[in-house]
């Protein structure tokens, strides 16, 4: 048995156990393992309907029970029947190198609106003049198509020459890989790899924030690849300058380019979101539905796109036909239980904009009064929003210690006792943040 049978086993197993027969029967059963690396798992479903519902209802368990039976951290690709024998590209020759992009993430399935459309220009200037506009830097909230248009620009540029050389990796990935090299002394070969590509893509650079040697490593990647115009695209869930300890030359490196912002998405764009999705996958939809559950979900096309398969699987589990009454069962829980996680980023943006200052400022070092306390109400809310421990905290926080999140915590808790204006105002923050 190979490691990947043993492995798929095991998950078969574990899922059984999670889920009703019925689902597992109709979703997990199906599935088809088709290759591990050291960083995805590939995996096969009958039809698009089956991918959004992995997608939308298993990845995490399953990213839960590889992590246990393989002890690292893994991102499952799902790949439609047929699919995986013209493979997505992958790309330089080194085997680190190999990890492939999702074919669905193109310019062609990625919906354009009003909270995208510079993002995706620039997305697309980057895949048609590589190295003109660089870095590019795509910021925004959590599932809003930021690593969907990152993927496009890799796509578009393997389409174009199947040769380009071209890698995608998290940053967290990137640090692993740099880690791995110092220890099998293998740091050339790692710098051949990573210096020697026409686009480099790099997501979620936000977790590069305390990770100095990293940072220095990718500070002389990025210096050799932009010298050689070669295009360097990354994503993150803020902007540059406010990423904790993240070395002020590389702040500036990722300025050089162009920020852009994705928003979410308003409703017109959502309903032709859902419309485009239901069209490729030839599920019979009508429109009063989908505009039903574009109304329902309105801050994160993930959620989104997880709402239209709950429905689907609704209906076709209860063999009902989808109407928006249907939508609406089938939505009930799904909008507490996928209600979206708060991030630090968004509590220090939130009371930022309440208090007329800016995210800089909150996790910045000035103590003027009119910031010490807004940044107190920050650390607080955060501690009473998020599962973050102290010294945490204190990190998304500029690199604060433990003790400093403990103060500012005891001191709002104190204050809350008797100021009632203190009171109101993070009830309200707290109602706009739950929001
Ligand atoms: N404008 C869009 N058109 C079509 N699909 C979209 C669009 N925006 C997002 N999606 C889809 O929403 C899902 C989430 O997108 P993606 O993973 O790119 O988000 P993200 O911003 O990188 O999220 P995270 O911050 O969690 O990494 C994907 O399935 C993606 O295809």
């Amino acid at each position: 048995m190979t490691e990947l049978d043993s492995l798929w086993e095991a998950i078969q197993n574990s899922f059984r156990q999670y889920t009703g027969k019925v689902t597992f029967d109709n979703f997990i059963a199906p599935a088809k393992p088709i290759s591990l690396s050291q960083t995805r798992l590939e995996i096969e479903l009958p039809t698009p309907m089956h991918r959004d519902f992995w997608n939308k209802n298993l990845t995490e368990k399953l990213k839960e029970y590889v992590q246990r039976e393989v002890g690292r951290s893994v991102e499952p690709i799902y790949v439609l029947a047929g699919e995986n024998q013209s493979p997505t590209p992958t790309v330089s020759a080194t085997p680190a190198a190999n990890i492939p992009l999702n074919p669905y993430y193109n310019f062609e399935t990625f919906v354009v609106g009003d909270g995208n459309k510079i993002a995706h220009a620039a997305a697309l200037n980057a895949a048609e003049r590589p190295g003109y506009m660089n870095p590019l830097f795509i910021y925004g909230g959590v599932g809003l198509g930021k690593t969907h248009l990152m993927e496009a620009i890799g796509n578009y540029m393997l389409k174009i020459n199947k040769n380009a050389r071209v890698k995608y990796v998290t940053s967290e990935e990137f640090t692993n890989d740099f880690i791995n090299s110092i220890q099998k002394r293998t740091t050339e070969q790692f710098r051949e790899e990573y210096r020697n590509l026409d686009l480099l893509l790099i997501d979620d650079i936000q977790f590069l924030a305390d990770k100095e040697g990293t940072q220095i490593e990718f500070f002389n990647t990025f210096n050799t690849l932009y010298d050689q115009q070669k295009q360097i695209v990354m994503t993150s869930d803020r902007m540059p300058r406010e990423i904790p300890e993240l070395q002020d030359r590389l702040v500036s490196r990722f300025m050089w380019g162009m920020p852009v912002e994705i928003t979410p998405p308003d409703l017109e764009t959502r309903i032709a979101i859902l419309r485009s999705k239901v069209e490729e996958d030839h599920i019979d939809i009508g429109n009063d539905t989908l505009n039903y559950i574009a109304g329902q979900i309105d801050t994160n096309v993930r959620e989104l796109e997880g709402a239209l398969t709950k429905v689907q699987a609704y209906a076709d589990l209860s063999n009902e036909i989808i109407t928006p009454h249907l939508a609406s069962r089938a939505l009930k829980d799904f909008r507490h239980s996928t209600k979206r996680q708060i991030t630090v980023a968004d509590i220090q943006k939130q009371v930022a904009s309440f208090y007329n200052i800016t995210q800089a400022d909150i996790i910045g070092k000035k103590r003027v009064k009119q910031i010490v306390m807004p940044r107190q109400i920050a650390m607080y809310l955060t501690r009473e929003l998020t599962d973050f421990s102290l010294p945490k905290i204190g990190k998304e926080f500029g690199g604060k210690d433990h003790t400093t999140v403990l103060h500012a915590i005891d001191k709002i808790e104190a204050s809350l006792k008797d100021d009632a204006k203190l009171r109101q105002e993070i009830h309200k923050l707290k109602d706009q943040l739950n929001d």
